[in-house]
């Protein structure tokens, strides 16, 4: 799947949240994107799975505008490009796997999300990915029970469920202690080596894209203000993002993740992925 952004911009009022931004992400990837508070990461996310829609701009995918398509069209786009949220989204009174079926709302409609007539394979997929995710167990709990970095892992699981090709996740970790935020970077790492599934992560800390990501996109004030690997990411380019002074610390967008998968780190791998 070949993703091109082309001068994607969303405009509230007198604020231009994003920015004439573009990129190409030509293969399947794991990209990061950082900066400040109020940088436009999760506008661009939003309008890329069509949950905001762009002031201008295109997204051409595979050849396609899909910022153009609507009804069916729309909501097929939007199941193959599955969106996380920081505050997970579950349905907090319905067990887990009744919230991991929901991600195939699109596909089988209300009505059997209401009477719970969800097909036994349907559920069975949906039990198998929970134990990918090692929360099985957790199936028949209701939603609010569960620990905040296992409610994350079934907000995983229900995106998994729309076997999307692209993974949104905004913000995926900034609920979590460092712990389950770990478990939850590595699911996602995880499911970009062992699926090709692309993952765009919005991340508040700077040494998170850095551990996980095989490419970062840094946005200050709307803009695309840099992308690049991880080894390209210099302590410069870093304070130009965060419009910080001379007294920038990384050690300040610190979280002191230890990932279980490392390939993000080979700087070659990253580099193979974003060469043309
Ligand atoms: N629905 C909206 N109405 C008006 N302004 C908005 C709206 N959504 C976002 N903005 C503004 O657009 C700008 C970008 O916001 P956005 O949430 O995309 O940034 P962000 O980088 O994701 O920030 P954070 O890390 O705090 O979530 C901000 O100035 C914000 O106030």
């Amino acid at each position: 799947m070949r993703i091109e952004a082309r001068g994607l911009t969303r405009i509230f009022g007198a604020t231009r949240a994003v920015d004439d931004a573009s990129f190409v992400i030509e293969r399947p990837c794991m990209i990061g994107i950082i900066g400040s508070s109020g940088a436009g990461k999760s506008t661009l996310l939003r309008m890329m799975n069509r949950l905001t829609d762009a002031s201008a701009g295109r997204l051409i995918v595979d050849g396609r505008d899909v910022l153009a398509l609507r009804g069916a069209a729309r909501r097929a786009w939007q199941s193959d490009c599955a969106m996380i949220f920081q505050q997970f989204n579950l349905v907090p009174r319905l067990d887990v796997v009744q919230n991991v079926l929901h991600g195939l709302l699109n596909k089988r409609g209300t009505l059997t999300a209401l009477f719970g007539l969800w097909p036994a394979a349907d559920i069975e997929r949906a039990v198998a990915i929970l134990d990918r995710l090692g929360i099985a167990e957790q199936a028949p709990k209701r939603a609010e029970a569960l620990s905040g970095g296992q409610q994350q892992r079934v907000a995983i699981a229900r995106a998994l469920m729309q076997d999307p090709a692209i993974i949104l996740a905004d913000e995926p970790i900034a609920s979590l202690d460092p712990m389950n935020a770990q478990v939850v970077m590595d699911s996602l790492r995880a499911i970009h080596d062992e699926d090709g599934r692309t993952v765009i992560a919005n991340l508040h800390t700077l040494d998170t894209a850095r551990r996980y990501c095989d490419r970062i996109i840094g946005m200050r004030k709307g803009r695309i203000v840099f992308d690049g690997t991880p080894a390209q990411l210099t302590t410069a380019a870093a304070r130009d993002i965060y419009g910080a002074g001379a007294g920038f610390s990384e050690a300040a967008t610190s979280t002191a993740l230890e990932p279980q998968h490392a390939p993000a780190r080979d700087p070659a791998y990253a580099a193979r992925l974003l060469a043309d």
